[in-house]
């Protein structure tokens, strides 16, 4: 059996040489922005990871497949657009020599970064090797100047096994604890910047993000909370993505009075992990959206391997076999085990009494 020690490793330095591209974009005010069909924002720093670590992964496991979550056609369209992407992708490389080889070098051409971007096309399911990938989560946190990640997670059968997120804006201190005010005018100066990882049955860990070989990894685990009443609660920034009034209704249902911490990305599932917070809660704004299996795979499995339970609002695990969606599951309730069905419970009265 595959402890995919290599697995971790070759995703690990992915992300981390991914995040020395996005960081140069989230510098520049001029962040190349357009918009996707569905009126979301994608910015040459989303295209730029994608390519990047689609290259890494496909030259480590050639065998592999893909989901991620952009795709190349606007830039086959769009020359000055596709240029500047590879202006910026075609100089990106880690600072150790060995660890840049691991990942395959550099890409040749800008046909090869458009080509690895649509290698992100894999419809998903429960049968062999998929790779999720989110090369910028987040993105409109990204362009606001908050938090955002990079995430990556392996799935075999439909089970993720690994999962890293790179949160350039998060603090290296795992014990820094969020605060309201976390997920605002973030920064990737000194002291930020931690990239989490996680295999299936060997616990969560983190590290410093850098720009060479791996820095050494502590281990991680979620805060034990005696009484929910003290509990950080994290939600999204965005008040599409999930609803911030239900959230409110059952945070006073748990006696809880701190304000909630929202923050962009899987930042949240980051956070809650190293013990930062403590319950990630993502409430369905409507009934017909999906939600995307880049978004959660990483941050599902690096919870759980710290001591939480992941499920959706009805209390069921996230099924990450059905394709590029969780169309099996309605929304996330993240929380430490030993809580986690009290914050369920709570989430069912709420929306229970909101059912039409
Ligand atoms: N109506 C909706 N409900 C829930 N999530 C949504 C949504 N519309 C977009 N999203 C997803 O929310 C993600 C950001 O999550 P958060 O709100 O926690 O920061 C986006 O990821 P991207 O930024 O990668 O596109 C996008 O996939
Ligand atoms: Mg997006
Ligand atoms: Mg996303
Ligand atoms: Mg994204």
């Amino acid at each position: 059996m595959s402890d995919y020690s290599s697995e971790l490793h070759i995703a690990l330095l992915a992300v981390q040489r991914a995040v020395i591209l996005t960081k140069r974009v989230f510098n520049e005010k001029a962040k190349g922005t357009v918009s996707k069909d569905d009126k979301s924002p994608v910015t040459i720093g989303d295209f730029g990871a994608q390519a990047l670590i689609i290259k890494a992964i496909k030259h480590a496991f050639p065998k592999d497949e893909v989901v991620g979550e952009e795709e190349a056609n606007t830039l086959r369209e769009n020359k000055a657009l596709s240029n500047q992407i590879w202006e910026l992708v075609k100089g990106t490389k880690l600072d150790e020599p060995s660890s840049d080889a691991a990942l395959g070098g550099e890409l040749e051409s800008e046909e090869d970064m458009l080509k690895a971007i649509d290698q992100g096309n894999s419809k998903g399911g429960n049968k062999g090797r998929i790779w999720a990938l989110d090369p910028i989560d987040g993105t409109k946190g990204f362009l606001r100047g908050g938090q955002y990640a990079v995430c990556l997670a392996l799935m075999v059968d439909g089970q993720v096994k690994v999962g890293v997120l790179g949160c350039p804006n998060l603090p290296v201190d795992d014990k820094e604890p969020l605060d309201a005010k976390s997920g605002e005018d973030a920064s990737d100066g000194p002291g930020r910047g931690v990239l989490i990882g996680a295999v299936e049955g060997q616990g969560a860990t983190s590290r410093p993000l850098g720009t060479g070989t791996l820095q050494n990894p502590s281990a991680i685990s979620m805060r034990p909370i005696q009484d929910l009443k003290d509990a950080t609660f994290c939600e999204s920034v965005e008040a599409g993505h999930s609803s911030h009034d239900d959230q409110a209704e059952i945070a006073k249902k748990l006696g809880i009075t701190k304000p909630s911490v929202r923050m962009d990305s899987q930042a949240k599932y980051a956070s809650i992990a190293r013990g930062a917070g403590d319950v990630y809660l993502r409430l369905p704004t409507s009934k017909t959206y999906e939600e995307k299996i880049w978004d959660h795979a990483a941050g599902d499995l690096i919870v759980r391997e710290a001591g939480g339970e992941v499920t959706d609002v009805h209390g069921n695990r996230l099924d990450f076999g059905v394709g590029r969606t969780l169309k099996n599951n309605k929304g996330v309730v993240a929380a430490p085990k030993a809580s986690h069905n009290e914050v369920v419970e709570a989430v069912k009265a709420v929306l229970g009494s909101k059912a039409s």
